[in-house]
This record gives C-alpha cells, sequence and structure tokens, in this order.
C-alpha cells in the first residue's frame, strides 16, 4: 500500500498544499518519502465537530456493536502485514522482533477492550431499589452506571509507535469508552500513524460506525496539538511524552474555560532496591539482569530501570563487577530521532560532570550517528540526599547506583524520589521484614511494586497499573495499560425514579450486566 501523506479528517483521507515533513530515518537521519500533509486550522475544526457530531451515536451503540469495531482495527491491523512492521522499523530504529511484538500486543489490547465491552463490569453498575414506605421519608430508587466523557485527543508516543500510538492503548480504551478519538500522530513516525489511521477508517466502514469517531491529525511544532487540547469540543487528553510536554498540556487543559482532564504518561526512573539477602544470593545474576533490562530497546522505555539502590558491601562490589563487564559488552543501538538522541547524550554529559557521580562502565561505542551508548554511574547514598536532583530521568540506557551507607540511609533517599510507574525489590526470605518495612513508603511512590524482577515489559491484563503519582504520570488514580484504562474516559451518572423505559439498558431490572443491587454483588 503506498503512502500518500494525506491527513485522515473524520475518516476521509485530505491531501493539503504547501510546506509538509518528512520521516527521518532513525538510523541515518536522512529524510524519507513521502511528504506529509501538516493539518490547517481547518481539519482541527472539522475534526472536532465530527467527533462532537459522532459522541452521540457512537457512544449510543450497543457495546457488542463497539465490541466489533474494536475486533475489526485488530484484523486490519494485522492484516497491513510485513510493511508495517518495515515502516515503523525504517522510522523507529527498533528492531523487527520488538515490533512484531508490538504490533500483536497493540491487537491484542483492542480484543482485550472488545472483551471488557461484552461484559460490562466496567460500567460498575449499581441499583439500590425504592423504600417507598421508609420512615420518615421514603428512599428513592437509584441507579448508577458510567457514561463516556465525549471525544478525545490522543498524542502518539516516539518510543511505541505502534502500542502507545495511533491504534494504541489510550485510543482503544477511549473508542471502548465510547468516546470518538482524534490522535495528533507523532512527527518520528507519520507513515507508520497513516498506515495504522487507514486500517482504523477500513474498520470504522465495515463495521457501519459514523465518520467522526476517528481522525488523525498531523502537525509540525505544537500548534495543533494545542488546538486540539484548547478546543471545547474535546473533554479528555491521553499523552506519553517528555515531562515538559506534558505539563505544558495539562496547563493548557487547566486553564480552559472549561478545564478537561489530561492522562499524561511523563518521566520514571523506577527505582530498583537490592536487598541484601538477595544481594548475598545472586548478585552477579542481578549484574546481568540489570543492564539487560536497561539497554532493552536503547533504554528508551519509561519503565527502564533509571535508579539502583543498594547497602554498601562486597556483594555490591560483585553485583558493580557483573554489571560493569555486561554494560561494557552492550552494543550501542540506534535511537528513535535524532533530537532523543541529542537528549540522551547531553544527559550523560550532565551526569559525567557532576563531581558526585562516578562514571563506572559504558556500553560500545556508538555505531552510527544516532546510536545511543550505555552508561553506568554511580555515587554515594550521602550525595543523593544533599542533591537528589541527580535522579531526573535521562532517557535512554543510563543508570544511576545509589550506593547507602544503611538501611537509614537508604529509606532516606527513597523519601526524596518524585512519583514513579514502578519500583522493584530483589529479595531473598531472609529480607521479608525489610522488605515489609519498605513497602509503605513505595506504595506511596509507584503505581505498580514488583518482586524479583525488572520493570521493562508491561503485561497488558486485568490487573495491571501502568501510571503512578506525578510526574511518573499527571493523575495517579488511573492506569492507561490494562482494563482499568477505560475509567479514565468515563464519569458516574445517577439515575433517580426514572420509569424503566427511560432506564438504559444496563440498569433495566433485565440487564445480565454485573451489577451491585441493593449492597449485594452479582457478579
Ligand atoms: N517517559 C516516557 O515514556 C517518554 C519520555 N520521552 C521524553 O521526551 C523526549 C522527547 O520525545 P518526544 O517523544 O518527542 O516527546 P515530546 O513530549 O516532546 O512530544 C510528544 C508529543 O507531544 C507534542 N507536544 C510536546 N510538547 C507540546 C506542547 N507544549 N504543546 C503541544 N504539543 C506538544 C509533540 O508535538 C508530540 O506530538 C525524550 O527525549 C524523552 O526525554 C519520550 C517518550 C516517552
Ligand atoms: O515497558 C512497557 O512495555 C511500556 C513502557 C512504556 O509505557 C513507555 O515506555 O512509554
Amino acid at each position: 500500500m503506498a503512502l500518500t501523506g494525506e491527513l485522515f479528517v473524520a475518516s476521509k483521507r485530505v491531501s493539503r498544499d504547501g510546506p509538509g515533513f518528512k520521516a527521518v530515518a532513525a538510523a541515518t537521519g536522512t529524510e524519507i518519502e513521502p511528504s506529509f500533509s501538516i493539518a490547517t486550522t481547518e481539519d482541527v475544526e472539522t475534526a472536532a465537530a465530527a467527533a462532537e457530531a459522532a459522541f452521540p451515536i457512537y457512544s449510543g451503540l450497543p457495546r457488542e456493536d463497539r465490541a466489533k469495531f474494536l475486533e475489526a482495527i485488530a484484523d486490519e491491523i494485522e492484516a497491513l502485514g510485513d510493511e508495517l512492521v518495515e515502516r515503523a522499523m525504517q522510522e523507529s530504529g527498533l528492531p523487527q522482533a520488538r515490533l512484531t511484538g508490538e504490533r500483536g500486543r497493540t491487537a491484542g489490547q483492542l480484543r482485550l477492550f472488545a472483551k471488557e465491552l461484552r461484559l460490562g463490569e466496567y460500567l460498575r453498575a449499581r441499583i439500590d431499589h425504592a423504600i417507598p414506605d421508609r420512615a420518615p421519608a421514603p428512599k428513592p430508587d437509584l441507579r448508577l452506571r458510567h457514561v463516556p466523557l465525549g471525544p478525545v485527543t490522543v498524542f502518539g508516543a516516539s518510543n511505541f509507535p505502534l502500542a502507545f500510538s495511533v491504534a494504541g492503548g489510550d485510543t482503544a480504551s477511549a473508542l471502548a469508552a465510547g468516546c470518538p478519538v482524534i490522535v495528533k500522530g507523532h512527527s518520528a513516525h507519520p507513515g507508520t500513524s497513516e498506515l495504522v489511521a487507514g486500517a482504523i477508517t477500513r474498520a470504522a466502514e465495515k463495521t457501519g460506525m459514523p465518520a467522526g469517531v476517528f481522525s488523525l491529525i498531523n502537525g509540525a511544532g505544537n500548534t495543533v496539538g494545542q488546538a486540539l487540547v484548547t478546543d471545547p469540543r474535546i473533554k479528555a487528553v491521553g499523552f506519553t511524552g517528555s515531562r515538559g510536554g506534558g505539563t505544558a498540556l495539562m496547563k493548557l487543559a487547566q486553564n480552559r474555560p472549561i478545564p478537561i482532564p489530561v492522562y499524561a504518561e511523563m518521566s520514571s526512573i523506577n527505582p530498583v532496591f537490592l536487598l541484601p539477602g538477595a544481594l548475598a544470593a545472586r548478585a552477579e545474576a542481578l549484574g546481568k539482569g540489570y543492564i539487560a533490562s536497561l539497554t532493552m530497546g536503547a533504554g528508551q522505555f519509561c519503565t527502564n530501570p533509571g535508579l539502583v539502590l543498594a547497602l554498601e558491601g562486597p556483594d555490591l562490589d560483585t553485583f558493580v563487577t557483573s554489571a560493569s563487564d555486561a554494560m561494557c559488552g552492550a552494543p550501542s543501538q540506534v535511537m528513535l530521532t535524532p533530537g532523543i538522541h541529542k537528549a540522551y547524550e547531553s544527559g550523560v554529559a550532565r551526569w559525567a560532570s557532576a563531581p558526585a557521580l562516578k562514571l563506572v562502565a559504558k556500553g560500545q561505542e556508538a555505531s552510527g550517528p544516532t546510536s545511543g551508548r550505555g552508561a553506568l554511574f554511580t555515587m554515594t547514598g550521602a550525595d543523593f540526599i544533599a542533591d537528589p536532583s541527580h535522579a531526573e530521568e535521562v532517557f535512554g540506557a543510563a543508570s544511576l547506583l545509589v550506593r547507602c551507607a544503611d538501611i537509614a540511609e537508604l529509606q532516606k533517599v527513597v523519601t526524596l524520589l518524585e512519583g514513579q510507574l514502578t519500583a522493584t525489590l530483589h529479595l531473598a526470605e531472609s529480607d521479608t521484614e525489610l522488605a515489609r518495612q519498605l513497602l509503605p513508603s513505595l506504595e506511596r511512590l509507584a503505581g505498580r511494586i514488583l518482586a524479583n524482577g525488572w520493570p521493562t515489559g508491561v503485561e497488558v491484563t486485568d490487573a495491571q497499573v501502568h501510571g503512578g503519582p506525578f510526574p511518573s504520570t499527571s493523575d495517579g488514580r488511573s492506569t492507561s495499560v490494562g482494563t482499568l484504562a477505560i475509567d479514565r474516559f468515563l464519569r458516574p451518572v445517577a439515575y433517580q425514579d426514572l420509569p424503566e423505559a427511560l432506564l438504559p439498558a444496563e440498569l433495566r431490572e433485565d440487564s445480565s450486566v454485573p451489577r451491585r443491587i441493593d449492597g449485594k454483588p452479582t457478579l
């Protein structure tokens, strides 16, 4: 399928004259064909108006129809075959196996949300029957369900061109909730975005969805994104990217005459705690596992282990030696964009010039102009406490090991950390008591707590939380991965004393969706 460089405005392909932009091959930094249209103000207006018009139709469809739409998107993405993976490889520099896996995850999460729709539990329906003869006052009939917010804008992420982009988790959960979606495509992978947008549009046609259910808008710079976030018809925003970008969008959304929620996933360094029993038992293996997780995908995961905390001692020395050896053997890897590569290099240079930090190992020499070379630094707990700013995310395969003098110092370091997506404990049975002491602080710190694993690679399931306190996300009460992600795009409505004929199907007496009725769950 030849790429055309067109936008998808209300499911229609649209081409714009005037200066466009081209994708840049991640490995070489050179431009690749074709040129992509930049959306005009009119395109944003058309997409927003169509999304607004589609909302009552789309949100009012039976859940089964929306489930079929999501499944059709998954089928159409798979039907794109190798072309999708090949274009994504060229644009992102990510390897084939990773992108093939990401395509599977993208299709899988669309199908998971289809299942969620059929189950209906996400509506959290509740019925409290009336008690007309209750004294001193009668009790009304009250019924509750969750309804979609309205049109949603999704910002595609650079680091997951499929699973967190045009048909990624934010789009899947918003469409499942009943919200039309306007995607602001990431300029790092416009060809990949066009292919996926074509798949969504075909799925919408085949399943009879209203045209405004989906648009893909591209723009160079921030103008198009800002226009979408401030458009009064947009009711929520999903974003994965930089802290600067996420907080700018949060401010814009808050300053609207009618503010809206922004669900932004931003920076996280994912502290890993090596407890003494685990270090004594397997320091060498832990060193290898750490570098494998850190360097995966050139370290361009928001879940990558950017900070390690452990107690001083010979076992920690063994760990550092093993990690350093593994790092020295780690090949450099192409990074997503020249800009992300440059930001990584300057982050590593900042750490290298900080007197409190010591560079203990570097990965192999860069093999190309945009290849990132891994880097491992250490510092003492005392120095970290004196200046916790070193914990700022360096996006890429660089990590900082903090060597703490004792448990009190380690616990002090924890209190100085910002909100995180994950916190990981490596522990042996002898560490149980220390782990128990740490757990309350970790619950305050992070959205996911792991034992004896590595944080990269987020399983898409019902019980997943990919979120966490600020700045890992803008709203730690939510997740962007797993079926609970649908909650971000819903709000509760209670119906008091409505006649049965006016009630939504899920709140009528005969509905089979799981509900809580008069205090008793029917699940
Ligand atoms: N923690 C994480 O998961 C990730 C972090 N990053 C960080 O972001 C840096 C840059 O990477 P990008 O992916 O390009 O992220 P970015 O935040 O610069 O851009 C993401 C998207 O948001 C838009 N955007 C950014 N600032 C905006 C503003 N003020 N107004 C309107 N729209 C705006 C961009 O046009 C783009 O579509 C990386 O070097 C890395 O530090 C990037 C990807 C994932
Ligand atoms: O580790 C993963 O699978 C997801 C990571 C992620 O959400 C990100 O890097 O933006």
